[in-house]
């Protein structure tokens, strides 16, 4: 069962891009674990699956599974890497992505990044979602935490430093969030300026998240701490995310890097 892949990375938050548009692949959560794991698989942060889409307008589908088997709604890094990945096959500079949260436009810039717009933020409690009727701006948690869904659910927490980061496994699985979440720990540098880390749901700390960077951006603006644009520095590199006025959408710009093509024997990995 050899098939190929991408793999690819946006500020260091990797990923293995399986293309199921010709036929349907055998994937399961075990198998996605397999092939995610770093020592024993290709290794990657988050394994990604395009499909045909459905979605009128849209040009691809686009699932993404964490390393532990879950799905997410939605990964701002992965999305700038397959909207890359498509104008290579096909000479598209706007591809559209469908996924499971939404339908995403993309855009390359002349300097060749990649600009998502991912939606509008999704700020009421059964959105996030959280387990109960609360305030999503101050969350009833020590350190006075922020919640926003970008098609994924995050938290962010404003911080001098990041002595919190350790404490991000056991906020990730905090009854508060009944779907587990991503936790951000965000350090305000300027206005225009954060310094981001994040621990992802289902993946541990990355070098980047593109969701949590513009999840990130919302709850800060929303705070009255950022501008409506605002650059985040991850540990991969830097974002530049705006949160339009106008659309309240959010934008993200940011690098998407080809580091490999390889072909896989699924067969070889546990069903
Ligand atoms: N790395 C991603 C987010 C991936 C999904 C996340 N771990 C989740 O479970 O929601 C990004 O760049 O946004």
């Amino acid at each position: 069962m050899l098939t190929s892949f991408y793999k690819m990375h946006g500020l260091g938050n990797d990923f293995v891009i399986l293309d199921a548009r010709i036929g349907a692949l055998p994937l399961t959560p075990d198998r996605i674990a397999a092939l995610a794991h770093r020592r024993r698989g290709i290794g990657c942060d988050q394994l990604v699956t395009l499909h045909p889409p459905v979605a009128p307008g849209a040009d691809v589908f686009v699932r993404f599974f964490n390393p532990d088997g879950s799905e997410a709604g939605a990964c701002g890094n992965a999305s700038r890497c397959v909207a890359d990945l498509v104008w290579r096959q096909t000479g598209n500079a706007t591809p559209v992505l469908q996924t499971s949260a939404g339908v995403l436009p993309t855009r390359r810039e002349p300097d060749g990044q990649v600009t998502v717009d991912m939606g509008a933020p999704r700020i009421h409690w059964q959105e996030v979602p959280l387990a109960a009727a609360v305030d999503t701006l101050h969350l009833p948690l020590p350190g006075d935490p922020a919640a926003a869904s970008m098609g994924n659910p995050h938290a962010t927490f404003f911080v001098p430093d990041f002595a919190m980061l350790a404490q991000g496994a056991a906020l990730e699985h905090n009854p508060i969030f009944p779907d587990r979440a991503n936790i951000g720990f965000a350090r305000m540098d300027s206005p225009e300026r954060m310094r981001l880390k994040v621990h992802e749901r289902g993946a541990g700390v990355t070098e980047a998240c593109g969701s949590g960077a513009c999840a990130a951006v919302v709850n800060a603006v929303r705070r009255g701490l950022a501008a409506r644009t605002c650059t985040v520095e991850l540990d991969g590199g830097t974002l530049r995310i705006t949160w339009s006025e106008q659309t309240n959408h959010v934008l993200m710009t940011g690098p998407a890097t080809t580091a490999f093509e390889g072909t896989v024997d699924l067969a070889a990995y546990p069903q």
